[in-house]
């Protein structure tokens, strides 16, 4: 019986992960995809902004979220079941895609793959590394050593670098090819330096590939027939020593409300706290007074993006829900404070 082949996408928070599986989706040439997706927080936007692209190539059925904690800390209970279960299916996937969240450590789940349920039924045909071009190029994965450095003064136990830098080596060094993304965002000199930068992480003869909002050819992208499971050894990972991996260094919250009057508070009140808080990622849906669709929001380190994806069903509540994702210490008071009378909808004026 042959495996089914599965793709593994890594990339940290906001490199592009669900850009590139929407533009793989979009692109499938007749290929019957299953799609896991992990995120960190407890609301299920990857999907919903998956299953908005409707694609035939991999119909609602076929979309499995698992967004309660990173997929590498809860393998046995949530994704070996999931697998199994696609597995079983009378009709199973061509070839599945799992969209790790961007905290995760792809190891984990790729030694998923040596139990032996799934070892006979399903192989690893590659771990795919996203990188956010423009995130290097500003430094964001490098090591602030002052912070560092206060960090463990506050914390003696602290024995890691920057959990930034430790996640960006940890997907780069498990990755059977890297997308390099984003390269709209910064010119050529700064690309040619980030990549060189990206060459030093990977194991030898592993492909960089550059993309503009993840537009990777579905040829090059499936069907690398790595076989991860079975060399897991040349994949590094600081977590080697210390298997007791969490996710203690990152926190994320969730700020809800009714239906806000306009976008232009909401967005420069994100700005405003962005730039004052050590936020990393906002995503979510915002249901805009008396607009029919949805306006999806989305923020990676200082870059705010905002659009109208779909409109509303009629069977859905309008509800407008932010997904906060920052390192562990974020005044989540402070910030929830500000967003949630916008996202209530409540006037200008009565907003503290
Ligand atoms: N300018 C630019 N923006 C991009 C590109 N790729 C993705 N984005 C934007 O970056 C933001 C994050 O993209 P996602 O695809 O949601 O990133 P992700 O890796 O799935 O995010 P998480 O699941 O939260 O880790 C969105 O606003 C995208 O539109 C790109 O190549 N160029």
């Amino acid at each position: 019986m042959s495996k089914v082949p599965t793709t593994v996408i890594t990339g940290f928070l906001g490199a592009g992960k669900t850009t590139l599986i929407r533009h793989l989706l979009q692109n499938a040439r007749g290929r019957r995809l299953a799609l896991v997706i992990n995120e960190f927080g407890d609301v299920g936007v990857d999907g919903e902004l998956v299953k908005g692209c409707n694609d035939a190539a991999c119909p609602e059925e076929d979309i499995v979220e698992l967004a309660n904690g990173c997929i590498c800390c809860t393998v046995a209970d949530d994704f070996l079941p999931t697998m199994q279960k696609l597995l079983d299916r009378p009709n199973p996937p061509e070839h599945i895609i799992i969209e790790t969240s961007g905290l995760a450590l792809p190891k984990p789940l790729v030694k998923a793959f040596q139990w032996p349920d799934i070892r006979t039924r399903a192989t690893v045909d590659g771990v795919v590394a996203l990188i956010d071009a423009d995130a290097v190029a500003a430094g964001r994965f490098a090591t602030d050593e002052a912070a560092l450095a206060a960090a463990r003064a506050a914390d003696p136990s602290l024995d890691h670098e920057s959990p930034l830098e430790e996640l960006f080596e940890d997907q780069l060094a498990c990755a059977d090819m890297v997308v390099l993304n984003k390269t709209d965002l910064v010119d050529a000199e700064v690309l040619a330096a980030v990549q060189d930068q990206i060459a030093g992480e990977t194991r030898p003869g592993v492909k960089i590939v550059r993309a503009d909002h993840g537009a990777v050819d579905i040829g090059a992208l499936l069907g690398i027939t790595a076989a991860a499971e079975d060399d897991l050894d040349t994949r590094p990972s600081h977590h080697d020593v210390d298997p007791d991996h969490d996710h203690d260094d990152f926190e994320s919250f969730v700020v809800k409300g009714g239906e806000p009057t306009g976008s232009n508070a909401l967005l420069a009140a994100l700005a405003a706290l962005i730039a004052e808080h050590d936020i990393l990622r906002v995503k979510g849906m915002v249901a805009v007074e008396g607009r029919p669709a949805r306006l999806v929001i989305q923020a990676v380190g200082p870059r705010i993006q905002h659009y109208f994806d779909r409109a509303w069903k009629p069977d859905e509540i309008r509800l407008s829900q932010l997904v906060v994702i920052g390192q562990k210490g974020l005044d989540r008071a402070a910030i929830s404070a500000a967003l949630a009378p916008i996202l209530a909808g409540q006037p200008a004026g009565a907003q503290a």
